[in-house]
């Protein structure tokens, strides 16, 4: 099982020709309200890749459907919380090129409180998995609390802030950066080469895994001395919003499943490929099935 502290989002999203610059009113001539959230999202790509997790997070009560979404989609949802405050949500556009640019309000998913955090730890055992991205409050507790546990740390330092840096990261088991937020982590130049970012990361981080995606390149994973890269597949993106989180999802799952870490990146790979080529977060998120089918297109190929 995976229990994944994760936010909650609705996501609020409008197609653009491009994305509006400061004092300009742009008008959407189309737009949708759904589910989201990096937690959210990761947590049903490990679901429909049919590995086991169970969400920790919180929503407003206004909000339960979301509950009743994420168990019929296979999440546990027992520790999701119902909050008199509003749920996080987020404004996204998207542009002509299928790009994003994400506007957040955290809500009800900043009001996690120490006590909680312990209940919830407590409830684990030690070899336990813990999945964590950045949109939920008190990580400078929760993660030296579940690695005290002996919890397995898994992290996403996304979105990117500046306390990322002082999280105690070479106490995880294996961390998910994209280009920007490994740059920015490792204090390099966005430019920086995939071996150099990998080559800083091993520097600073020792022996933590690290996966490094870089959209429509590929993605890198990294343990002590072993490199691999799985190029990505050539597809036409449409809205590459929640693709790094079913990439996520999908390569957690695939490790839940035992997996070697080269078929981990394959399936999340073939995964991430689907959900550029629909519109949405968690809507967009692809079942096994089709990740399997297309899995099998490649290697006839
Ligand atoms: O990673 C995509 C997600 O980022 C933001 O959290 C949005 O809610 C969206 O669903």
């Amino acid at each position: 099982m995976i229990f994944n502290f994760g936010s909650i989002n609705i996501d609020y999203t409008y197609r653009v020709p491009y994305f509006v610059r400061p004092g300009e009113t742009l008008e959407s001539g189309d737009y949708n309200i759904g589910l989201g959230g990096k937690g959210v999202n990761q947590s049903l790509a490990i679901a429909r890749a049919k590995g086991m997790v169970s969400h920790w997070g919180r929503v407003s009560s206004i909000d339960a459907w979301v509950t009743s979404e994420l168990e019929s989609a296979g999440v546990g949802v027992k520790d999701i919380e119902l909050t008199p405050e509003p749920s996080g949500h987020a404004i996204i556009q998207i542009d002509a090129l299928g790009e994003n640019a994400i506007l957040l309000f955290s809500g009800a998913n900043h009001g996690f409180t120490q006590e909680k955090m312990k209940a919830l730890i407590a409830q684990t055992a030690p070899g336990d998995t813990i999945l964590i991205q950045n949109e939920c409050n008190g990580l400078d507790q929760l993660i030296p609390l579940a690695v005290s546990h002996g919890c397995k740390v898994i992290f996403n330092p996304a979105p990117m802030t500046s306390k990322v840096s002082s999280l105690p990261l070479d106490q995880c088991e294996l961390l998910f950066f994209n280009r920007t937020e490994a740059a920015a982590l490792l204090e390099m130049p966005v430019e920086s080469s995939a071996a150099d970012l990998l080559r800083r990361c091993k520097e600073s981080l020792g022996d933590v895994e690290v996966v490094l995606t870089l959209g429509s390149e590929g993605a890198w994973y990294q343990r002590s001395s072993e490199t691999l890269f799985q190029a990505a597949l050539k597809v036409k993106a449409i809205d590459t919003t929640a693709a790094g989180d079913t990439f996520v999802g999908y390569f957690l799952a695939s490790r839940q499943a035992g997996l070697e870490p080269s078929q981990c990146l394959q399936r999340a790979t073939a995964a991430a490929a689907l959900a550029v080529q629909k519109h949405g977060a968690a809507s967009s998120i692809p079942m096994a099935e089709e990740v399997d089918r297309l899995m099998c297109q490649q290697e006839a190929l």
